[in-house]
This record gives C-alpha cells, sequence and structure tokens, in this order.
C-alpha cells in the first residue's frame, strides 16, 4: 500500500521524539534520544541546536528504517514552544545556542517594558505579559550579544525561528522559513486578533521584520524534505507548538473542552473556539490552531514545576529513588498531617507570575516523614490545577465565553501514571479526570495534523475520533473537604508569594 504512512516529529525540551503511525493514528515505531541541557549561569538555559538538528534526523532514520521513505504521506512536526534561535540564511548555521523557554536571562529587559507600561499594549495584541518565558526578549538578547548580527539581520542575511521553524528550515535544505500561527503567537511579536506580525511590538523590541518566518496555518503545504535525508521528498503537511497539538491529540475540539499536560511542568488549555478572551486573572491567550485561516483560541495557565518537584526530591533531597515510589509513599503518608510543598524553585507561572517567589515547605512536625512529603509534593500539583481551572471558569464567564472548563478534565505527560495524584485531582475538582489511552498525545497531535494535511484523517468534526479513554477518575472526596484542603493551600501560597532570598 503507498502512502499509508504518517512521522511525527516532537522536539521537547528534555528529548526529541520521532513516531510512525499508520493512518489509523496507531503508532507503529518509536526512537527518542536525549536532549543535552546547558546552563552556563544561574537563570539560564540554553540548547545547542546541531544537538536538536541531529536527534531529530537520528530518531527520524530510525523509525523510517525498513520502511519505504516514500510511503510516508506526510511529517507532522510539533515542539517545544518559545525556545528562540537564530541562524544565518545562506549557512544554515546559528549563531548562538538555542535559548530556551525557561530561560531567565531577560528578566530585567521584561521589568522595564512592564514598568514603561508596555503590558497594556503586549496582552492586547499578543494575550501574552512581558516575560523572559516568551521569544522576543531572548531574541533581542542575542541580536546585541553576537557581535555583528544586527547588521546581518537588517541585511536579511539572517532567520529568526523557534524550533519548528528551525527543522523545517533544515529538513526542507534550506528552502524554506516558515512557521506556524500556534507557534508564532508565542513570540510576543504576532497579532492573535488580526493572525500577523505587529510592526508595533517589532519597534518595542528593536527586531528587524526581515529576521521573520512567514506564518501559516497549522496544516500547509510547509515543503519537503531534501531527499537526500531520509531517501524520499517527503512533503511536511502539519506544524504546531506541543501544547497546542496536545489539545489536537486530545481531541479537545469544542469550547470548553481542557486538557492538562503533566511534565516537567504543567500546561492547562480550555479551547474557547472562535472568541479570544481575554483574561482577567493573568492566564494567557493563545492561539489553538488555525485552519483554513479560520483560527481557534486557547486560555492557557502554565506551571513551571510539576514532574519537576518529584525530580528535586529524588536528586536532590535523595528520599526517592524513582518517581514510581511516590504513589506508595502518598497512600501510606498520615493522613492528620497537613503538609503543604509550595514548588515555586523557579518562581510561580500562572495565576501569580512571581519571579521572585521561591520553593518552601510548611506544616512540618515531628511526626513528618518522607511519606509526608512525598504527598505534598504530588498534591501540590493538584491544589495549582485547580487554581487554573477556577481562573479559566471565571475568565470565560466573564466574556459570556461557551463551555464549562470545570466539567471533566482530560490528563496526559509522564506524572499521569501516579493513580494517587489523578484521584486527588479528581477530588480537589469535583470533576472527572479522563486518562487517555495514548499517552503521547503530543505526537499524536502532530501525526493528526499530517493527516488531515494529506486528507486521511478527518478534520475537526469530522467522525472520526483518535481518542480512546484508559481509565476515568471520578471524584469521591466531600466538597467542603475539598475546598478545606484548598483553602490550606492557598494560605502556603499567600506566604510563598514575593518570598525572595
Ligand atoms: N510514576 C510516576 N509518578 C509520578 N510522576 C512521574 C511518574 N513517572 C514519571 N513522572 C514524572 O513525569 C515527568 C516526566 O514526564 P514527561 O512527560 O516525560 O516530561 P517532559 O516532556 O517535560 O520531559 C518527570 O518529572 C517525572 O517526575
Ligand atoms: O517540551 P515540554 O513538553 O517541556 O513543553 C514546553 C512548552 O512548550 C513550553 O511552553
Amino acid at each position: 500500500m503507498t502512502d499509508a504512512l504518517l512521522v511525527a516529529i516532537d522536539q521537547g525540551t528534555t528529548s526529541t521524539r520521532s513516531i510512525l503511525y499508520d493512518t489509523g493514528l496507531v503508532p507503529r515505531a518509536t526512537a527518542q534520544q536525549e536532549l543535552p541541557q546547558h546552563f552556563p549561569s544561574p537563570g539560564w538555559v540554553e540548547h545547542e541546536p546541531e544537538d536538536i538538528w541531529a536527534g531529530t534526523l537520528a530518531t527520524l532514520r530510525q523509525v523510517l528504517s525498513g520502511v519505504d521513505a516514500a510511503e510516508v504521506a506526510g511529517i507532522g512536526i510539533t515542539n517545544q514552544r518559545e525556545t528562540t534561535l537564530l541562524w544565518d540564511r545562506a549557512t544554515g548555521r546559528a549563531l548562538h545556542r538555542a535559548i530556551v523557554w525557561q530561560d531567565r536571562r531577560t528578566a530585567e529587559h521584561c521589568a522595564r517594558l512592564a514598568a514603561e507600561g508596555a503590558g497594556d499594549l503586549i496582552a492586547a495584541r499578543t494575550g501574552l505579559l512581558p516575560d523572559p518565558y516568551f521569544s522576543a526578549t531572548k531574541l533581542a538578547w542575542m541580536l546585541d550579544a553576537v557581535p555583528g548580527a544586527r547588521a546581518a539581520a537588517e541585511r536579511g542575511a539572517l532567520c529568526f525561528g523557534t524550533v519548528d521553524s528551525f527543522l523545517l528550515f533544515r529538513l526542507t535544505g534550506g528552502r524554506v522559513h516558515a512557521t506556524d500561527a500556534a507557534n508564532a503567537a508565542r513570540t510576543l511579536l504576532f497579532d492573535i486578533h488580526r493572525g500577523a506580525w505587529d510592526e508595533e511590538l517589532l519597534r518595542l523590541f528593536g527586531i528587524p521584520a526581515a529576521l521573520l518566518p512567514e506564518v501559516r496555518d497549522n496544516v500547509s503545504a510547509f515543503g519537503t524534505t531534501e531527499p537526500a535525508l531520509l531517501g524520499a521528498a517527503i512533503p511536511v503537511r502539519g506544524m504546531a507548538g506541543d501544547q497546542q497539538a496536545a489539545m489536537m491529540g486530545q481531541a479537545c475540539f469544542a469550547p470548553g473542552m481542557v486538557k492538562s499536560t503533566y511534565g516537567t511542568g504543567c500546561f492547562a488549555l480550555v479551547n474557547t473556539g472562535a472568541v479570544a478572551v481575554a483574561s482577567r486573572n493573568r492566564l494567557l491567550t493563545t492561539i489553538a490552531w488555525q485552519l483554513e485561516g479560520r483560527r481557534a483560541y486557547a486560555l492557557e495557565g502554565a506551571i513551571f514545576t510539576a514532574g519537576a518537584a518529584l525530580q528535586w526530591l529524588r536528586d536532590g533531597l535523595g528520599i526517592i529513588s524513582h518517581a514510581s515510589e511516590a504513589d506508595g509513599l502518598a497512600r501510606a503518608a498520615d493522613p492528620a498531617q497537613s503538609v503543604h510543598l509550595v514548588p515555586a524553585f523557579t518562581g510561580l507561572g500562572a495565576p501569580h507570575w512571581d519571579a521572585a517567589a521561591r520553593a518552601a515547605i510548611f506544616g512540618l512536625t515531628r511526626g513528618t516523614g518522607r511519606a509526608e512529603i512525598v504527598r505534598a509534593a504530588l498534591e501540590s500539583v493538584a491544589f495549582q490545577t485547580r487554581d487554573l481551572i477556577e481562573a479559566m471558569e471565571a475568565d470565560m464567564a466573564a466574556a459570556g465565553a461557551s463551555g464549562a472548563p470545570g466539567r471533566v478534565l482530560r490528563v496526559d505527560g509522564g506524572m499521569v501514571a501516579s493513580d494517587w495524584t489523578m484521584q486527588f485531582l479528581s477530588d480537589l475538582l469535583g470533576a472527572p479526570v479522563d486518562r487517555p489511552a495514548v499517552m503521547e498525545t503530543t505526537a499524536l497531535g502532530a501525526a493528526w495534523l499530517a493527516g488531515v494535511g494529506a486528507g486521511l484523517t478527518a478534520p475537526p468534526g469530522g467522525t472520526a475520533s483518535h481518542w480512546r479513554l484508559d481509565r476515568r477518575f471520578q471524584p469521591v472526596m466531600e466538597r467542603a473537604e475539598a475546598d478545606r484542603r484548598q483553602a490550606g493551600w492557598r494560605d502556603a501560597l499567600r506566604r510563598t508569594l514575593g518570598a525572595a532570598p
């Protein structure tokens, strides 16, 4: 059978994966490579662009070994978002290491912009806020730090892009410099209402327009791979940032549907349909996807630390040797003890955006042991999720948007292996938590985009659904008890906010 395969590239913060699917979106082969992390200064996080490229090419070749590359109907790319690259248009060589979304080096630049009152313009055009998380100040930093870069950028000799754009450029042999609307929406340079780069923002951040990639729909004929790379000219048919791709993988196609991904951090997105809901609770407004020129929007809550709290318990404190031990310990913990861990290791994201906050543990007594601390780490993820969902509900109600985000939560990511956490999450929310059979929802979303582009899978609203339930967690806790616990968390949180060392 020809043209019967699809490939997803999932280039994430800590690893690069390629997955080969059949047209029913059933995975046939997976390859993964760790991505080395560089921390050249406190708060700085970088990736080597050649590592990103080499990992992508190696995993692609691995999943395509034994397969006729000409049978692949399309590639979908999904990626860690916001991470910023700058490269030479003629040679494809990067001028600097990629500055990763977690990198805080431009905090002062952002604070200055906020103090000058740029926050309103930024929020109105981009749905975001002046924070180092997003790409624009990272790009400005590179243009200033690399000798000659600004002049070369003005001449049109350089390209800026997020990881999707960089991979597309390399895969097409330097023929295509493009991105998709969902990735563009994370740069601080893109007007999410007009669907275009914004000249006023480009001036504000000092970014030459000649650097920018062309912005396309998430499903588009992005270009074909250089035949020498994979043995055939394979069309790249879909691209999307990883959290948006996870929404598609979770089939959150109707307004009000929410997915929450628990990996290193946690990203919860609710579909708000054609309405870009402006948040009054410091959530982000972002493009969920753009298909046939029509945009769907999402409200997003980004929490910087979720599974990473367990990594700290493992690597920093050494009180567990593997994340999978956490469930057993949480079950064994003393129910009478109320210990709270506020995991503000790198500050707090939505809805607080407090870069100065630092992690703390409250409620320790002589009877507290590792089980209570581990339980507190798992609980912190659920408490933070409830804060986000309540903020989403308030924002959507204020905007008169349709759909109720608190009705059911679709979850994915490494941490949802923890049954205990998922049950506690359902208890706190007072709502069902659905864990899908296919946990690789991000890659699934990218494959789905490629399939739509190839005409092999149904677009949203079509009859076929690629989503299947593994397990539904139902709330059993009394509402009053759930509220009492959430109030205990908020008290701990209040004592942590703004607590700079
Ligand atoms: N059984 C488990 N219980 C709880 N957390 C887990 C379990 N297994 C993995 N994790 C957590 O999941 C995270 C990894 O998830 P993953 O989705 O691979 O993250 P990322 O894509 O951000 O690298 C780790 O932080 C780890 O602590
Ligand atoms: O690579 P992940 O899964 O940690 O996701 C990173 C997000 O896209 C950052 O916004």
